[in-house]
């Protein structure tokens, strides 16, 4: 089977060409004749650009398939460009064994949409008390490659250091929820103006720096690789900056919700709102952005946490963190990077796809676009606008917090090693 797409500008740049895929490969790029059966799309100018790759998702599955399931989460990976998505370990039961990221890396192949990389836990049950099998799950046919006990922070010292070490033998990278979990006891939101007026918790930033110019450390003397999920604030991206001019391996990601939304949006009370890390100032959303378009933070990663309104439409103190973001989070980068003038759309394919594929050490995605690469792509209308509906997407969840906004760029293809996912906002 081949596709042939007629017209479209790699990396959003220079005149249109046509490149053909063929045997998951492209194939050929230039003004090519459509080969017998091929399928054609006309791209007319829209921008082509290696598949997205998202370090930070949660599938649900095994144990939440009322909130997303590994079949519902590829289906929303697809459509919002991504070609692989790495799925948290936080699970019931937890992804700290063999077994378990065996099942969602079979699950994922057998799905189709997208390729599903389990992320291994640190610790035995994300307790913090003791390291998970990391050899094992590094050796298994999901061959592991990032461990994360996300949604709780590896806080213990000692731990962290021992993983760190274990982690460089077996060519891995350990992912930190970094909240000193000492300082977020009851925090609702962002310390600061808003939670003061609005009666909450405060959520202070040093929570977060603390526990990355922590590990920073810990990584530059262990010599291992250590990736900083959901960067929330401005002190972060100074630490951040600190540990990567004296030679540290860290690498960093930022959310969507973290680059255009602000904690002023709290005023409604809506649960919608409420994620871990908590929406911080402008002042830290614009911070994060510059960050980003400099390379201090490496990717965009969704930290797309889909929940059941049971969870979310709830009074504040009781609904859960989180927000969904694989279907949005093009839109979200369009509008606060490339319309900003921060980031053109060679950018937008190395915080999306290229540096992403880097960190987890994926050979076969965010690969340049020439002849002979894996046709893991996407193609993109840089100027058309859609209107978010929670129900409308592909989750399970409907927990967006974009509702009813209208946001530019729109995923009109994604082909998986030259295989099309998704088409015109429909799974094939
Ligand atoms: N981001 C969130 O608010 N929630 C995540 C956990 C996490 O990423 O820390 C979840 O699993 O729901
Ligand atoms: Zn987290
Ligand atoms: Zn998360």
């Amino acid at each position: 089977m081949s596709v042939l797409i007629k017209g479209a500008r790699l990396y959003g740049e220079g005149d249109p060409v046509d490149v053909l895929v063929a045997d998951g490969l492209i194939s050929a790029i230039g003004a090519v004749e459509a080969p017998e059966g091929a399928e054609v799309i006309e791209a007319a100018g829209q921008a082509l650009l290696p598949g997205f790759v998202d370090l930070h998702t949660h599938l649900r599955e095994p144990g939440r398939e009322d909130a997303e399931t590994i079949e519902t989460g590829s289906a929303a990976a697809a459509l919002g460009g991504y070609t692989a998505v790495f799925a948290m370990a936080n699970t019931d039961p937890v992804a700290d064994n063999a077994v378990v990221v065996e099942h969602v890396w079979r699950r994922g192949r057998e799905t189709g949409l997208v390729d599903v990389h389990p992320v291994g836990a640190v610790t035995v049950g994300l307790a913090g008390e003791k390291l998970a099998e990391l050899g094992t799950m590094a050796k298994s046919v999901a061959g592991v490659r990032m461990f994360s006990d996300d949604g709780h922070c590896v806080s213990d010292p000692l731990l962290m250091r021992r993983a760190l070490e274990y982690s460089t033998a077996l060519n891995a990278v350990v992912a930190q929820h970094a909240e000193e979990p000492r300082l977020t006891i009851g925090a609702q939101a962002h310390e600061g103006e808003t939670a003061s007026r609005l009666g909450y918790a405060g959520w202070p930033a040093s929570a977060e720096e603390s526990i990355v110019a922590r590990d920073c450390i810990l990584a530059k003397h262990a010599g291992a690789k250590l990736h900083v999920c959901h960067v929330s604030t401005a002190g972060t991206v100074d630490v951040l900056r600190w540990a990567k001019d004296r030679g540290t391996e860290v690498s960093a990601e930022v959310t969507p919700h973290h680059l255009l939304l602000t904690d002023e949006r709290l005023a409604t009370y809506d649960p919608v709102n409420k994620v871990n890390p908590p929406l911080r100032t402008g002042g830290d959303a614009a911070r994060l952005r510059a960050a980003l378009a400099e390379g201090v933070i490496d990717c965009v990663a969704t930290d797309h946490a889909p929940h059941p309104v049971q969870d979310k439409d709830t009074e504040w103190a009781v609904a859960k963190p989180g927000m969904l973001g694989l279907q949005t989070a093009l839109s979200v980068v369009t509008e606060t990077m490339v319309r900003t003038g921060l980031l053109d759309w060679r950018g937008v394919a190395r915080v999306l796809s290229e540096r992403p594929a880097e960190i987890a050490g994926l050979p076969d995605q965010g690969r340049p676009l020439v002849t002979g690469e894996p046709a893991n792509l996407v193609l993109v209308d840089p100027d058309a606008e859609w209107t978010v509906r929670g129900v409308e997407l592909a989750s399970l969840a409907a927990n967006t917090p974009y509702e009813g906004m209208r946001l530019p760029g729109v995923v009109t293809l994604t082909l998986l090693r030259g295989r099309i996912t998704a088409r015109e906002g429909k799974i094939e």
